[in-house]
């Protein structure tokens, strides 16, 4: 258990999905009787540390509004161009109230682990810097567009995951100028490590997988039914 900090989370929900090739986002996919979306929020929900959840959706989406979110505390807000810009957004929304901590967690991750979230919540809090979930890649990886062009050394390559864990005010003043500079922002690691701040690694589970293509939906729905026969 964390003791009591002030921490929200902010959920990006505001992608269309491209690489899942549907008519509808794939936040909306069903997973068992619930939308990935859903499975997201309620997993965060149950995190005792986070005080408030900040949902970043398109304003086009006419899907959110009919989800059942089981009276949880959640706020929306609206995404933006790229996931980075939803992001921001939803840190913007928080500056006339504005938390110590803030968490991110993609919508596209329902299958995240609630121990592995308070770990990191642990591991940051105590060391008084921000991290992220992340694993160590398993496999051999290759440098090159469609032949090899050579084997790149493993050791220290981590894939990273989400939550990203920081400091609200640091998070937003290094997303904020990392947009204005237009660097290519694709998680929240890389505007603090662009801000020279320091990002933690904590290593998380693997099968915290991000739903991206239709492959990962199937699998996602073996790991949610292997999940919750084990709760
Ligand atoms: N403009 C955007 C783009 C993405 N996201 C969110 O960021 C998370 C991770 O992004 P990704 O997996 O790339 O989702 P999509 O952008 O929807 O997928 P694709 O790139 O295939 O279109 C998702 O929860 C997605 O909803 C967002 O909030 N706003
Ligand atoms: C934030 C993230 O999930 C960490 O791996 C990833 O960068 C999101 O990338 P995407 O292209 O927006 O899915």
């Amino acid at each position: 258990m964390n003791k009591a900090i002030s921490l929200a989370a902010v959920v990006p929900a505001a992608g269309v999905g491209s690489r899942m090739g549907l008519n509808h986002p794939k936040q909306y996919l069903k997973i068992g009787d619930k939308t990935i979306l859903e499975h997201t929020l309620s997993k965060l929900s149950q995190v005792d540390t986070i005080n408030q959840i900040i949902v970043a959706v398109s304003d086009e989406d006419g899907y959110f509004e009919n989800l059942n979110l089981d009276n949880l505390n959640v706020t929306r807000v609206s995404g933006g161009k790229e996931r980075a810009d939803s992001v921001l957004n939803a840190l913007k929304s928080l500056r006339s109230n504005p938390p110590e901590w803030v968490l991110v967690h993609d919508a596209a991750r329902p299958l995240v682990d609630i121990a592995d979230i308070d770990n990191l919540i642990s591991s940051c809090i105590n060391a008084g810097e921000g991290g992220i979930l992340a694993c160590r890649v398993k496999d051999t990886i290759k440098k090159g567009n469609t032949h090899s062009e050579h084997t790149v050394p493993r050791d220290q390559l981590w894939q990273a995951l989400t939550p990203q864990l920081f400091p609200y005010q640091v998070l937003l003043q290094s997303l904020e100028s990392a947009l204005e500079d237009g660097a290519l922002i694709t998680d929240e690691a890389s505007a603090m490590e662009r801000a020279n701040q320091p990002v933690q690694l904590v290593c998380g589970r693997s099968d915290n997988i991000k739903i991206t293509t239709p492959e990962d939906h199937a699998l996602a729905c073996f790991l949610m039914e292997q999940q919750q026969k084990s709760i």
